[in-house]
């Protein structure tokens, strides 16, 4: 009887949560707003899960009706309105600023003090910091960070050098892009010489790497806690690794002593802050120096970074614009007798192609801002209530062809001077608009000029045999998991060592050891199935050493994938039964290939439980 009310308890509240998750996603019809079909738990961006923002943002802006200015969306159980009209834009980045101030992005100073930078303040402390900061970045001051990012590129160049032989050579420019802009950063903003092409490997760069490639969160969390924060906040979750926080706190700190100590002045953003700081009881707190200073390295390292590489990628392709580009920056040298901060500014057509690069591949693929107060959206009766999150599909807008005609072509002359004249003003927000628009838009330019200037200086730029074209962006190629067959298995057994663990004393036979209880056995199972004294020229794929024939000449303890004796995996059939009708279904209507960027040889993930591929298995694939 109890069990039947609770069951019926049960059914009642999922009945409930049913309803309520209905009438959510009821939202905006019942205030007559366009919308798109919405599923739990994601609302309209569940895709997030296989593919990269940009590309949802851009399904969901095309299957929007164009003669409508918004739409509204939701993101889990958030509404949130995506506006596609561009006065409308132009209108709530700038008119209506006082009613989209913040970027609404999680933040949680108490525990984690470096997640209080520029980017995720709001309000009035975005107010002030911004304030103070924006000295920061005057064209003087820019001026007199030029040589530390002459002299970066110049290393660059020597480690190109140092690697080219007399033969054109294959190279990842994304990762040596990276590193440049660590050099970078690390200059300017801390006044460090990093030189991340000699000591690839220095504390920087990796805790640059564990910054952007291992983030504390996944992108879903992220956006739960940036939706949800009362949440994080309630169980003071941080939004960065402690290695991370301890990095930056503890560089900010000892560099700033060494200057105090040393009287040293340099010419860096940690200088002008340091002045900042001491200039009057308003000037920066040591906790809101190190947030920026951390900030800094934030925004400005992967979005540079990015851009650069898109760029050499587009020249790679584009031979005649990578000739126009090299001509127009060896004029410029010549003019002015080397690579000077005027040099580098009398660059058009380089220019061109940096602000085309950035329209194809916007580093921000969506703007954020989030309402502190109810607004009425222009046109209509509809009050958006406060903590509304706008979208503004950056991106999508800035692929459309009712703006830029052949979007996907490269084409840097649609930023001559007269084509930008023809176009809407929102029809380029790759540094975002309005008073929250980057700070660091001049630092930014100035790099990618620098940067790609030395570069078409001294080489010249093709694609290789694995330049993967079309690029593929992160998230949404298809991933392969290694769960296969029985040849597989032997490969890739998911235990690479079985455990056991004695409950009793035990003498090793054939000896007078006597282990003691609680001895840890290791059965080194992924070696034993590449030995070769059991399966000769181990790492050739061969199924046909499962022949039963073959089996049945091994010794029983040469294949223990599934483990042995009464503790062997419960689920060996279910497993082997999954693993079948999931590689029948594929192989029976599908080719596979390896493709430019599958990784060969697989390199397995160092924190995994089991044995996994690190990063996903892209393959090409054909439908038979
Ligand atoms: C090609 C290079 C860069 C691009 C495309 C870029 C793009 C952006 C975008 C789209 C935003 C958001 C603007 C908005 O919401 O309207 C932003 C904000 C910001 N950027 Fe950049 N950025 C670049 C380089 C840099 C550099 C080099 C720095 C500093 C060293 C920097 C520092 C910042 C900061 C601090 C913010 C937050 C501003 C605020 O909220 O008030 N950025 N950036």
């Amino acid at each position: 009887m109890a069990l039947h009310v609770g069951l019926f308890l049960l059914a009642g509240v999922f009945a409930l949560l049913y309803a309520l998750i209905v009438q959510r996603y009821r939202y905006w019809k019942i205030r007559n707003i366009p919308t798109l079909p919405a599923s739990f738990p994601l609302g309209n961006f569940g895709a997030l899960r296989r593919r990269s923002p940009a590309e949802v943002s851009t399904e969901l802006y095309r299957q929007m009706d164009p003669k409508e200015r918004f739409y509204g969306l939701f993101i889990t159980l958030k509404p949130a309105i995506m506006v596609t009209d561009l006065d409308l834009i132009k209108t709530v980045l700038i008119k209506d600023f006082n009613y989209f101030p913040d970027h609404g992005i999680y933040r949680n100073e108490r525990v984690d003090p470096i997640s209080a930078h520029l980017f995720c303040l709001e309000g009035a402390k975005w107010k002030s910091v911004r304030s103070k900061l924006s000295p920061t970045f005057t064209s003087g001051r820019m001026k007199a960070m030029f040589p530390v990012l002459h002299e970066v590129a110049g290393n660059f160049r020597q480690y190109l050098q140092t690697q080219l032989t007399a033969e054109p050579t294959e190279l990842d420019l994304k990762d040596c892009c990276a590193r440049m802009m660590i050099d970078n950063i690390g200059g300017c903003a801390f006044g460090i010489e990093c030189n991340s092409f000699r000591e690839p490997n220095s504390a920087f760069r990796r805790t640059g790497q564990l910054v952007f490639d291992s983030p504390r969160y996944s992108a879903l969390a992220t956006s739960v806690l940036t939706l949800y924060p009362a949440i994080g906040h309630a169980l003071g979750l941080k939004m960065h690794h402690d290695e991370v926080i301890e990095f930056f706190t503890e560089l900010v700190r000892d560099t700033i002593a060494m200057r105090e100590r040393s009287a040293t002045k340099r010419n860096d953003l940690l200088e002008i802050m340091l002045e900042l700081k001491s200039a009057t009881e308003a000037g920066l707190t040591m906790d809101e120096l190190t947030a920026q200073a951390f900030g800094f390295f934030l925004a400005g390292y992967e979005t540079s970074s990015s851009n650069i590489t898109f760029c050499l990628y587009e020249l790679a392709l584009n031979e005649e614009c990578q000739e126009r580009a090299r001509a127009c920056v060896l004029e410029a040298l010549r003019k002015h007798g080397g690579m000077t901060y005027e040099a580098i500014a009398d660059m058009e057509y380089l220019d061109r192609c940096i602000n085309e690069t950035l329209r194809k591949y916007p580093p921000l693929p969506v703007l954020h801002r989030l309402s502190c107060k109810p607004y009425r959206l222009p046109g209509t009766d509809v009050i958006l209530p406060a903590k509304t999150k706008l979208l503004i599909p950056v991106y999508a807008i800035q692929r459309d062809e009712r703006y830029y005609p052949d979007p996907e072509r490269f084409d840097p002359d649609r930023f001559a001077p007269e084509e930008v004249a023809k176009r809407h003003f929102s029809t380029f927000l790759s540094f975002g608009e309005g008073p929250r628009i980057c700070i660091g838009q001049g630092l930014g330019v100035m790099q990618s000029r620098v940067g790609l200037a030395t570069l078409l200086a001294n080489f010249r730029f093709r694609p290789g045999p694995t330049t993967p074209i079309p690029l593929v962006y992160a998230k949404n190629a298809l991933t392969l998991q290694n769960n296969g067959p029985v040849q597989t298995l032997r490969k890739y057994p998911p235990l690479p060592v079985l455990h056991r663990l004695s409950c009793k004393p035990y003498r090793l036979p054939g000896t007078d050891v006597i282990l003691p209880a609680k001895t840890k056995l290791l059965i080194p199972v992924y070696a034993i199935q590449r030995d070769e004294r059991y399966y000769p020229d181990p790492e050739r794929f061969d199924p046909d050493r499962f022949a039963p024939e073959e089996v049945a000449k091994r010794h029983f303890s040469t294949f223990l994938s599934f483990g042995e004796g009464p503790r062997i995996c419960f689920g060996q059939r279910l497993g082997v039964m999954q693993s079948r009708v999931g590689l029948a279904t594929l192989l029976a209507n599908f080719r596979f290939r390896p493709g430019p960027t599958t990784p060969i040889p697989l390199v397995y993930a160092k924190n995994a439980l089991t044995l996994q591929n690190n990063g996903p298995v892209r393959l090409l694939v054909e439908p038979l």
